[in-house]
């Protein structure tokens, strides 16, 4: 597979792929390596993901991930995909104080992370931190539906909008959002039919995770497409697409069988002294063993 190159998308470009039904592809990466091998597969948006929490970090939530966690894992994504368009997830708690607190977050990820965008968990509730991140020029990608940062009021990780009343509030809160400026709305384990209708119903783009084809583009976690995981576990809403996880790990096996064996390093992975220097080391006589 070729190396695929590419201008990077704006938020104008996003709405047209909308109007244009050309699916908008969204991936996590949360570093250099992950970041790079995103951008060279041609994705049209890479998000750092507060779910390097549990991907990277080794969290059971997305709840102990910080704001330094933020920027320091967008700075390296951004190292590592320079032409991307990137959004950065705001993490748990960090919206839902003052506005300027707010901004003063939005402001890190932008400034030192180097982001494009940045992404909110919530519906009408959060609008206010929405508009005035809008309004200082920092474009705003909403997130409903399943809110990963909510699971302990949630009670779990549920699929949302299988009854009328969720229906209509997740709809009233995609409307909210856009209304408030957001450019694009993450549906996250949304009932196919009422992510279809939401999709419909917005001119803003939706990019969907375990929620149908409906939608207008749609996002996994790059752990989860890859199997990149020590325990991976079957989601319904993913497939993968490379076992790296194993890949991984019989490598790792290989060298240490190599190492025990000495098989590894062999003579094309050594460097060579002159030949006199045996000699000089050990004295007259000394034949090297090879
Ligand atoms: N690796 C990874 N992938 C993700 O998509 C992800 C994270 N981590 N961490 C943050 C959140 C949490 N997410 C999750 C976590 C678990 C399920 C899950 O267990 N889903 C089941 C059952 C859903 C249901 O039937 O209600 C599934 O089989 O899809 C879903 C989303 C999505 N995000
Ligand atoms: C699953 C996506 C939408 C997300 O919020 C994350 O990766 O943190
Ligand atoms: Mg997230």
């Amino acid at each position: 597979m070729s190396v695929v190159k590419k201008q990077p998308v704006s938020i104008v470009k996003l709405k047209n792929m909308k109007e244009n039904k050309d699916p908008i592809t969204m991936v996590t990466a949360y570093d250099y390596p992950t970041a790079a091998l995103v951008e060279q597969a041609g994705v049209d948006t890479i998000l750092v993901g507060d779910s390097l929490g549990n991907v990277v970090l080794g969290y059971d939530s997305t709840l102990p991930v910080t704001i330094d966690d933020m920027v320091y894992h967008t700075r390296a994504a951004r190292r590592g995909a320079p032409n991307t368009f990137i959004v950065a997830d705001m993490p748990f708690m960090t919206y839902h104080s003052t506005v300027a607190e707010t901004l003063n977050d939005v402001r890190r990820l932008m400034q030192e992370g180097h982001a494009n965008a940045v992404k909110m968990e919530g519906g009408a509730e959060i609008t206010l931190m929405v508009d005035a991140c809008v309004k200082a020029g920092v474009p705003v990608l909403g997130h409903i539906g399943l809110t990963p940062q909510s699971v302990h009021q949630l009670g779990g990780y549920r699929i949302q909008g299988k009854t009328k009343e969720d229906a209509d509030r997740l709809l009233q809160d995609a409307l909210a959002l856009e209304r408030a400026g957001a450019f694009a709305i993450v549906l996250e384990l949304v009932t196919d039919q009422v992510a279809a209708y939401i999709s419909e119903r917005l001119s803003i783009p939706t990019i969907g995770i375990g929620a149908g084809a409906g939608c207008d583009g749609q996002v996994l976690v790059f752990h989860d497409i890859v199997r990149f995981s020590p325990d991976y576990r079957e989601k319904r809403f993913v497939k993968t697409y490379a076992d790296i996880g194993t890949t991984i790990r019989e490598g790792i096996q290989s060298y240490v069988q190599d190492v025990k064996t000495r098989a590894f390093p062999a003579e094309v992975n050594s460097f060579r002294a002159e030949d006199n220097v045996v000699e000089h080391l050990y004295g007259p006589g000394k034949v090297e063993v090879r």
